[in-house]
């Protein structure tokens, strides 16, 4: 195993962009475990940006601090700020549910509920008290054309969302966390369960869903961050290694580990 020099970092700072979330030496800590630490990063507005690097190296870790995920977890601490429309959302005193409806997560397995396609949608909104038929029925549609589902399911949407595809389910659970209408959304290799084909149609949605919102996902698949994404952030040991647009991270990364990553020749 190759030993590659921690210290060594290459982190792009986006000055002149819009910045839409960012993290500021953020460290998360499973009881005595140091996942991550202190990794500032910035994410730019109605962009995707990948988060790479090998098992283990704390990039599932990073995304559910984001929308404070982590705090679901026993024994867990995450320290430093996470700044969102220049707000500290690790705060003590932020909502954390009202927070969630701007910073939405969809997960590595398809987990819809066990209800129809409507309610699956329905069902945050109507939590936090929205009943309006109209408005229920306009989200739904809205929703569901913005994952490119409504074509699909637009005559069964009484039907239950089990019945449906594993890219269909995931395509669903998309729909159902951009109904609540976030500017971020955040995904946890959201293709890994699914099939080539289904894996297409999601990297295309999340292409035309970027006009939209912006975009921060967790994958394993190089070809997928190099095809969809704008910003790429390789992560080693739970440090952000090397942070910049995708297109300089696959053809031109400064550190080395992140070279041999990319190119296959890791460890
Ligand atoms: N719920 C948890 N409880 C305790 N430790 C955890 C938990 N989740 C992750 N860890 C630990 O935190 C570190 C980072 O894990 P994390 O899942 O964030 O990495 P990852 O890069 O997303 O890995 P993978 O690519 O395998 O999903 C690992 O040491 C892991 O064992």
């Amino acid at each position: 195993m190759k030993e590659y020099n921690l210290d060594k970092r290459h982190i792009i700072k986006l000055e002149d962009k819009s910045v839409d979330l960012k993290t500021n030496d953020l460290h998360v800590w499973y009881g005595q475990n140091e996942a991550i630490k202190g990794v500032s990063l910035e994410f730019e507005e109605n962009k995707i940006t990948s988060l790479i690097g090998p098992s283990g190296c704390g990039k599932s870790t990073y995304l559910r601090s984001l929308n404070r995920m982590n705090d679901e977890i026993n024994n867990t601490k995450v320290t430093g700020e996470i700044i969102y429309q220049g707000i500290d959302i690790n705060a003590d005193n932020v909502d954390v549910y009202e927070m969630r409806k701007h910073i939405g997560m969809v997960f590595q397995r398809p987990n819809p509920f066990s209800k129809s396609i409507y309610e699956n949608i329905t069902f945050a909104l109507k939590q936090h008290g929205i009943n309006d038929k109209n408005y229920l029925d306009e989200v739904v549609e809205t929703s569901l054309k913005q994952a490119a589902l409504w074509d699909q399911v637009k005559d069964n949407l009484g039907k239950s969302a089990l019945a449906l595809s594993g890219g269909q389910q995931q395509r669903l659970c998309i729909a159902r966390a951009i109904a609540m209408k976030p500017d971020i959304l955040l995904l946890d290799e959201p293709a890994s369960a699914l099939d080539p084909i289904s894996t297409g149609k999601l990297e295309e949605t999340l292409l035309n869903l970027k006009k939209d919102f912006s975009i921060i996902i967790v994958t394993h698949n190089m070809q997928q961050a190099s095809r969809i994404s704008d910003y790429t952030a390789f992560f080693y040991m739970g440090h952000a290694i090397e942070y910049d647009t995708t297109n300089k991270i696959f053809t031109r990364p400064k550190i080395q580990a992140t070279e041999d990553y990319v190119s296959g020749h890791f460890g």
